[in-house]
């Protein structure tokens, strides 16, 4: 499908933050023929000058109530911690009937900050989270396939327009991504699973073998397995510190569920139990193979 098919609508659409998830969105978009017009706020004039040689977008502004005053859609796609001073500094900018929407990791922060910050044009706000992404930021780790046949997950809220759902769903289907609707708690519940904690885990264990004495050793010798488990590792830890922050209430009692299994693994390990590990390893290696076969 192209932009122009699942975009009828000639938005004029403003991505604030042209990191590795909005630089992405403008290249798709670009790529896919879109026919509106792309503006975007760009961290300094460096950037400008970079998304103008690369013809990504229309026109880069430094200040987001410039940028927002003639949107009709605006893509917010900045870290978690900066939502809410990016909503308050656009709030009283935005045209009556624009739609907001964001691309956060989580969304029940995200939620609260918009009720504060946007008041009665809530109604006009989408929380949007597009389940992919990979280790890289900024503007030079955008690429137009990121959104490819991938989820987007979208959390309205009793007081989200119909309207403005739909010209969000058409924006991402425009990049290439199919959509689904969750409640916002829900979702925060599932990445907590998913994502949120495969990071913690990941970043844990390179830090513990980081500072282990032998651990130039360690890493000359790690190969594949190590690669695989640890790519997440090298993800920005203040995106990652954000993220954590927001989400705490639903990444504990999974993190505290995960250390229990990791205990009764360790207990198996001190007694000898093969059965119990082979029993572990299965049921894991049927789940993983089965999770593997429906992303073929
Ligand atoms: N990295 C991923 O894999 C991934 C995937 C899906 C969603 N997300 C979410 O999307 C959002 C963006 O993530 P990213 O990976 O693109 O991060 P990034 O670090 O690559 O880009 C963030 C951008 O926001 C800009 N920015 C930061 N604070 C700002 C402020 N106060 N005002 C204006 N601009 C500001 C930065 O200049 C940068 O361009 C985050 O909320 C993140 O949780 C990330
Ligand atoms: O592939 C990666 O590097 C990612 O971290 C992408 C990933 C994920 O955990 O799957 C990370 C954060 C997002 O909010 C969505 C997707």
């Amino acid at each position: 499908m192209t932009a122009a098919e699942a975009c009828p609508e000639p938005e004029r659409v403003c991505v604030v933050g042209l990191g590795l998830i909005g630089g992405s969105i403008v290249r798709a978009l670009r790529s896919k023929g879109f026919r509106g017009t792309i503006d975007a706020v760009v961290a300094d004039d460096d950037e400008a000058r970079q998304a103008r040689e690369l013809r990504l977008v229309d026109e880069p502004f430094t200040d987001i109530a410039e940028a927002v005053a003639k949107a009709t859609l605006v893509v917010v796609a900045v870290p978690i911690g900066s939502m809410a001073s990016v909503f308050a500094s656009m709030a009283d900018a935005l045209p009556a009937d624009a739609v907001v929407t964001d691309t956060g990791s989580t969304k029940l922060s995200v939620i609260r900050e918009a009720q504060t910050h946007f008041g009665d044009r809530i109604g006009r706000f989408v929380p949007g989270h597009p389940i992919s992404g990979t280790e890289r930021s900024g503007l030079d780790a955008g690429f137009a396939e990121l959104f490819e046949r991938r989820r987007v997950i979208l959390t309205p809220t009793p007081e989200t327009d119909r309207d403005a759902l739909s010209r969000v769903v058409a924006l991402w289907r425009a990049v290439g991504a199919q959509v689904s609707e969750m409640d916002g708690a829900h979702h925060d519940e599932v990445l907590a699973a998913t994502s949120h904690l495969p990071h913690l885990l990941a970043y844990t264990l390179v830090d513990t073998l980081a500072r282990m004495a032998e651990r130039t050793e360690i890493f000359e010798y790690a190969a594949g397995g190590f690669a695989d488990f640890t790519r997440i590792a090298s993800s920005s830890p203040s995106l990652w510190g954000d993220i954590v922050t927001a989400n705490h209430d639903a990444i504990l009692p999974v993190l505290d569920r995960y250390i229990g299994d990791l205990e009764a693994v360790r207990a198996a390990i001190a007694d000898g139990d093969r059965d119990t590990l082979t029993t572990t390893f299965t049921r894991a290696k049927t789940a993983r193979d089965g999770f593997a076969a429906g992303k073929a």
